[in-house]
């Protein structure tokens, strides 16, 4: 079993996570490219950030997990090199756009009827500035199997969250699990207010 010190969750997460800044209200999301970089416009600071174990995320070469939070659609805009981007998945509830060229995702919109429809799913560590909130916990913990983890090395990888003080959950937390079932209940006529 890996020791908890040399489990690497990200980067960002495992090099001491750095506190946001109460006054960031977005900035530029930058791509990898060197030549002409995807750059996309965010007028807002990412809400709901927290690591995902997911196989869907983007996450930088190493990285066991994405860092990955939503803003308002409305307040994304692409302003650089949008001919490189394309949707990874049609088909999936998060529409990530993709650039071509280095495989960074930039943006993903729900735009499907949905608990989260209206929203974008972003990676804050692709911001030029910093500031930006810091993830809160950890969704999709149990998914990191199925990106070569050992299921040997589970208690270890959650260990090492919660000592980074990233609570572990095998889907969401419970906030938007709870956001997530509400819609269901309005939908199913079963919500009681
Ligand atoms: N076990 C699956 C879980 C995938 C999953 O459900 N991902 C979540 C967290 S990002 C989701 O909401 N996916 C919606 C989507 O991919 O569009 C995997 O790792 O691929
Ligand atoms: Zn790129
Ligand atoms: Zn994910």
């Amino acid at each position: 079993m890996l020791d908890t010190m040399t489990i690497s969750i990200h980067p960002a997460i495992d090099n001491g996570i750095k506190q946001g800044s109460e006054s960031f209200a977005g900035g530029t999301l930058v791509c990898d490219c060197a030549d002409r970089p995807v750059t996309v416009q965010i007028s807002s600071q990412v809400l709901h950030n927290h690591a995902c174990g997911c196989t869907q995320c983007w996450k930088p070469k190493g990285a066991t997990f994405s860092i990955v939070g939503v803003v308002p659609s409305d307040k994304v805009n692409v302003t650089a090199n949008a001919d490189k981007l394309a949707v990874v998945d049609p088909n999936a509830t998060i529409l990530r756009h993709a650039c071509k060229a280095c495989g960074v995702h930039m943006y993903g919109p729900i735009e499907k009827d949905h608990a989260f429809k209206g929203l974008s799913f972003i990676h804050a560590e692709r911001f030029r500035e910093p500031g930006w909130a810091p993830p809160g916990f950890a969704a999709f913990v149990s998914s990191v199997i199925e990106s070569g983890t050992r299921p040997s090395d589970m208690p270890a990888v959650r260990s090492r969250l919660k000592e980074v003080g990233l609570e572990p959950y095998d889907a969401l937390n419970p906030p938007l699990m709870d956001a997530l079932a509400t819609f269901a209940a309005r939908k199913a006529g079963t919500l009681r207010e």
